[in-house]
């Protein structure tokens, strides 16, 4: 497979340390007047800049023994040292499977010789972090290794844990911030390695953490991930935890309703690494949102997208898109793992229920042929802990929805997720793709310097359940107008135009009338 490729257009230069690129980007504009829409085609001036020196990555796992981490942990492992392993269909090989930016192709354009189309891994359309090469650390609230951590996951076969566990058993995740409060009474077994001091003591250790972790290991950056357990919701106080001031001041206060992600993304703010929270939980408090924007630090959350979720997404916009009216939605799943048994408190489900019910709110409200304002589908959503089926999640939906003539039509999916090794990949993606948009700067034509991205990175809601947007833009589920998104910016950086999928030289032959 070809991957490597120049775009030839006056409008992008590649530099030796950048990719210039010129783009007109094509939006329509609308106004309401006289009972009917006005539409402005528009075409506006972008200019594109990618530094294309891609840096030495460090992560950070919050919750690193847990499966997630774990699993992750793994497979950068497995995948770098070329780990194979025997199974009952012979030899295994790593691979990064469910990873957008390693496994999956954008189409290029048209091959010149025979009509077909030309398409390259996502990863190689403009220079990426190589996952194999990322530096992992991280805290846990459990003093496990991460070998041990490994094995008590129950997620990777015994042959390749065998494999793997010389390469782990000496990682070992720094103590971290434990208040029971917001993570259910089950998880106190596991609470062996925790920080002590108050929240302003431990803010200044997680930042002492992260800076000698880059020092240590000689990283450019680094960046910051929770996939930690799932906490309830913070409460949003006025003058407590509503803007960035207030926060840092109930910080040095030791104010109580302040969540341990909270001053998770506090300190890697404060430290100018990228935060992304894997959970529900709303981390990103007004006043860490007005934080990020005063430092022009990315954050990215919420939740990872990752298996019934993500399937739902689909389906929803599927059925809308096809004047099919879903009035009936019901998610229920299963599973054994910690994760499972967190979310089986009350608050801590309230938080997951939250973010796995908003996934089809953009798809609903986009068609008032089918649905009034206001009016949305039955949506339910259960989760039940059942310890022996562990990372194995069994997930059971049923779409019911109106057809034609008064007709109904009824789709039940049974969908075994296996959540580490589905959530693993997306947090790949969700690492590479974040140190990228980092590098990536923007220049429209009324501007006279380059300037970043906005910190709240809305590029990133492919990846994720309830995406974090910049306040008043809208929030995007459908996940093919999601992976759009990402596809056509990087090619904007590089000068080529979205897929418009109209492949008009395919139809617009001249046949020869003799
Ligand atoms: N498919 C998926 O697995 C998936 C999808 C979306 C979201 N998530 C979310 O990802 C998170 C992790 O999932 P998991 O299956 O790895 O769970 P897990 O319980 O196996 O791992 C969580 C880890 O976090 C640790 N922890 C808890 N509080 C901590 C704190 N304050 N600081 C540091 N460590 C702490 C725990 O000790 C545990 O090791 C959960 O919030 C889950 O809801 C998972
Ligand atoms: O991404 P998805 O499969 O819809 O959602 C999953 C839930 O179904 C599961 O119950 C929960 O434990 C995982 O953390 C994850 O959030």
């Amino acid at each position: 497979m070809i991957t490597d490729f120049v775009v030839e257009s006056p409008n992008v230069k590649y530099g030796e340390d950048e990719i210039l690129s010129k783009y007109k980007y094509h939006t329509t504009k609308v106004e309401k007047k006289d009972g009917k829409y006005i539409v402005h085609p528009v075409e506006e001036e972008y200019e594109f800049k990618t530094l294309t020196k891609v840096p030495k990555l460090g992560l950070m796992v919050v919750g690193w023994a847990g499966s997630n981490g774990t699993t992750l942990t793994a497979g950068i492992i497995a995948n770098r040292e070329g780990i194979t392993w025997k199974s009952k269909n012979g030899t295994e090989h790593p691979n990064y499977y469910g990873s957008m930016t390693q496994c999956s192709v954008v189409r290029l354009g048209t091959n010149q010789e025979d009509g077909s189309d030309v398409n390259v891994p996502i990863k190689d359309i403009l220079p990426m972090v190589d996952p194999n090469n990322i530096v992992l650390g991280g805290w846990d609230i459990n003093g496990a290794n991460l070998a041990e951590a490994m094995e008590r996951a129950k997620v990777l076969p015994y042959e390749l844990q065998k494999q793997l566990y010389p390469f782990m058993k000496d990682l070992v995740p720094m103590p971290s911030i434990y208040i029971p409060d917001f993570i259910a009474a089950n998880q106190s077994t596991r609470a062996d390695h925790v920080l002590k001091g108050t929240k302003k003591e431990m803010v200044e250790q997680l930042r002492k953490d992260i800076r000698e972790f880059k020092e240590k290991t000689k990283c450019d950056k680094v960046i910051v991930l929770w996939t930690a357990n799932t906490e309830r919701y913070c409460d949003i106080i006025e003058g407590f935890n509503d803007t960035s001031e207030n926060l840092m001041k109930s910080i040095d206060k030791n104010g109580e309703e302040i969540s341990p992600s909270t001053l998770f993304s506090v300190a890697s703010i404060l430290e100018g690494c990228t935060y992304i929270n894997g959970s529900p939980q709303n981390t990103f408090v007004p006043g860490v949102m007005e934080l990020a924007l005063e430092h022009q630090v990315m954050i990215a959350g919420d939740d990872f997208k990752t298996g019934q979720t993500k399937f739902k997404s689909v389906m929803a916009d599927f059925l809308v898109s096809a004047g099919i009216k879903p009035v009936s939605i019901v998610s229920y799943n299963h599973l054994g793992n910690n994760d499972g048994k967190n979310l089986s408190a009350p608050k801590q489900f309230r938080s997951k229920e939250i973010s796995k019910s908003n996934v089809i709110d953009d798809i609903v409200d986009s068609n008032r042929i089918l649905y009034q304002e206001g009016e949305h589908p039955d949506h339910v959503v259960v989760i039940k802990y059942v310890p022996y089926v562990g990372d194995s999640k069994r997930a059971l939906d049923e779409y019911t929805s109106q057809i034609f003539l008064g007709g109904h039509n009824t789709i039940v999916v049974h969908n075994t997720c296996e959540d580490s090794l589905l959530a693993a990949p997306i947090m790949v993606d969700l690492i590479v793709l974040a140190e990228l948009v980092e590098r990536i700067k923007f220049k429209k034509a009324n501007m006279k310097e380059f300037e970043n991205f906005h910190p709240v990175m809305s590029i990133l809601s492919y990846l994720l359940k309830a995406p974090q947007v910049p306040q008043k833009t809208p929030v995007v589920n459908a996940l093919f107008k999601q992976r759009a998104c990402i596809e056509n910016i990087l090619k904007a950086c590089v000068g080529i135009q979205p897929e418009n999928n109209m492949l008009l030289e395919h139809k617009t032959h001249h046949i020869k009338t003799n």
